[in-house]
Parts: C-alpha cells; structure tokens; sequence
C-alpha cells in the first residue's frame, strides 16, 4: 500500500507521522508532497519521509492520497493533479467544506472519501469522522479507518451532512475548549496569580475533570451536580453562566461552524 500526503501543515504531517507507523505500510515511506519551499526543506533534513516538491513524481504510483491543504487552495491543487491521476486512486480529504461531489468532477475520478479530523491527533487523540462515495469498497474502506485511526479513533458516517456537523462539534471543537481555558486563565490573572500558577490551576482542573468524565458514565450535567452544593459557589457560577444564556451561545457557536462549513462546500 503506498501513501501520499499532499499538505505537510498542521493536519497532512501530523496524519503523516501517524500513519507511517502503521504495519500496513511495510518498509515502504510515506511519500509527502508540498509547495512551501520551507517546510520541503525542513521535512527533507528529517529524512522521516519521501518528500516530493513534483506531483509527477508521486501521484502516479500512489495507492491512497490524503489531501489536507486549505480549502482555498484545494481548486488550484486538483488542476495540477489531473494529469497524473487515474481512476484507481481513491483520494481521501481533510479538508473542510470540499464535497465529495466537487472533488469527483474536478480530478474526474470516482473513488473519494471525504473526513473531518481535529488536532488532538497530535497526541493520538484525534476524532475523525468519515463518509465515502459508492465506489470505495468496503475493503478499501476498511484499510482507509485503520489509517485514520493511527491518529486516535474515528467513526463512520452516512451522508456530508454529518462531516459538515462534526465540523462545528469536533473539527473546530479543540478551539472552543481553547477559548474556554483561555478565559479561565484570564480571570486567574485577574485574581492576582503568577503566570505559571494560573496555568497550572487551570490547565489541571482541565485534565481532572476529563479525566472523571472519561473513566465513569456520569453525563457532564452529572458531574456538575457532584461539583456544586446548594448555595454554594459553584452554584453561584452556573446561575451566572445560566443568567448569560452561556450554554444557547456555544450551542449558537458550534451551529456557526456547521454552518460555515456548508457555505465552503458551496463556494468549492
Ligand atoms: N488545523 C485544524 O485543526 C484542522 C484542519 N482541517 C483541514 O485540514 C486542511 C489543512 O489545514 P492545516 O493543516 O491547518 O493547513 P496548513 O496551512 O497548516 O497546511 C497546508 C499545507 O499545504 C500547503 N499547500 C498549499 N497549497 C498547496 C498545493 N497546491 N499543493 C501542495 N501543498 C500545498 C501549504 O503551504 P503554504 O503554507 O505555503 O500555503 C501548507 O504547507 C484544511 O483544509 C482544513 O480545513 C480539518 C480539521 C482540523
Ligand atoms: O477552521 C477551519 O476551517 C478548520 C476546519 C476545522 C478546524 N479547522
């Protein structure tokens, strides 16, 4: 089985580094292709890859080609594939927005699974959800979760629909509990604490209360039930978080994602 990464970002190289783990790749590498002349030359000092700066070079013999550039570069990208693709590539999208539809007209092919992952990946905790076009086998489907799940675990999904929604849930999510510990830290700071001391309160309250989550079946709502006495402070936090309508606005947030993921599929 041989692999292409086109887009060594933040997504392409850290499925990259997952995936030439997997015993499914043999002694072969992984081959990399990119145009950003500082990441070639900084991936080709590593020597972890075969790094391409030619599509002809590494698409033909291609089996499998993960896509994870921009959405807006993804148009540009597809004319210069077209003359080295054929229809026994299956192509496998990171990208968001870009439908599996828009991906078949443009390469003129019409193997394509389209995904949306997220960043814990980094760390092998990664989520991605998945959905193919019919012509994908369920053979072929099976090698192409396993190499999604070297990035942590996945699931799979009927229709883009769920891609677009998993988009505001778990694609952009990372941010939203970004957003969530950067405010804590705000008021911290605000509090009078050090620097460090407030990342270690916060980035530990963090931890220990996924790691309750993770290793019981209580819901959040459970949890926040063990947390808060009555009349208590906790209380006092979650009626002012309630009296700010705080939950309708992540809620309105993730929505926004979805949305805007959809508005990206209409634009490709
Ligand atoms: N970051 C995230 O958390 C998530 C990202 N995604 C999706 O993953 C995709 C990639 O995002 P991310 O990794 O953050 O982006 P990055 O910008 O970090 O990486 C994209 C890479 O592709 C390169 N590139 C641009 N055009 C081409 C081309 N024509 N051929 C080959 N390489 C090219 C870029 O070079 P240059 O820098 O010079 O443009 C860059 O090195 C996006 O479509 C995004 O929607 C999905 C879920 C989560
Ligand atoms: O912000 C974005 O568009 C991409 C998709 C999900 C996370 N990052």
């Amino acid at each position: 089985m041989k692999l292409l990464v086109i887009g060594a970002g933040n997504m392409g190289l850290t499925y990259a580094e997952s995936m030439s783990k997997s015993t499914l790749l043999g002694s072969k590498r992984l081959k990399i292709y990119d145009t950003d002349p500082n990441k070639i030359a900084a991936l080709k000092k590593e020597n972890h890859f075969e790094v391409y700066t030619d599509l002809k070079d590494c698409l033909p013999s291609a089996d499998i080609v993960f896509i994870a550039v921009k959405p807006y570069h993804s148009a540009t990208l597809f004319e210069n594939m077209i003359p080295y693709i054929h229809q026994e590539h299956i192509v496998v999208s990171l990208m968001a927005g870009v439908n599996i539809q828009t991906i078949q007209d443009s390469l003129g092919i019409k193997k394509v699974v389209r995904t949306m992952p997220n960043l814990p990946a980094k760390v092998g905790k990664g989520v991605t959800s998945y959905t193919a076009s019919k012509e994908v086998s369920k053979v072929e489907l099976m090698s192409i979760r396993h190499f999604l799940d070297t990035t942590g675990t996945s699931i799979h999904v009927q229709t883009e629909k769920f891609i677009d929604a998993s988009t505001g849930i778990s694609g952009s999510g990372p941010a939203y509990v970004f957003y969530f510990m950067q405010s804590m830290l705000e008021a911290a700071l605000k509090m009078g604490f050090s620097e460090y001391d407030s990342k270690v309160l916060v980035s530990n309250t963090f931890e220990g209360a996924i790691e309750l989550f993770s290793q019981s079946d209580l819901s959040p709502e459970g949890w926040i039930s063990r947390v808060a006495s009555k009349g208590g402070t906790t209380q006092a936090a979650i009626d002012s978080m309630d009296d700010n309508n705080v939950k309708q606005l992540i809620q309105d947030a993730a929505y926004a994602a979805f949305d805007r993921a959809v508005e990206l599929g209409k634009d490709s």
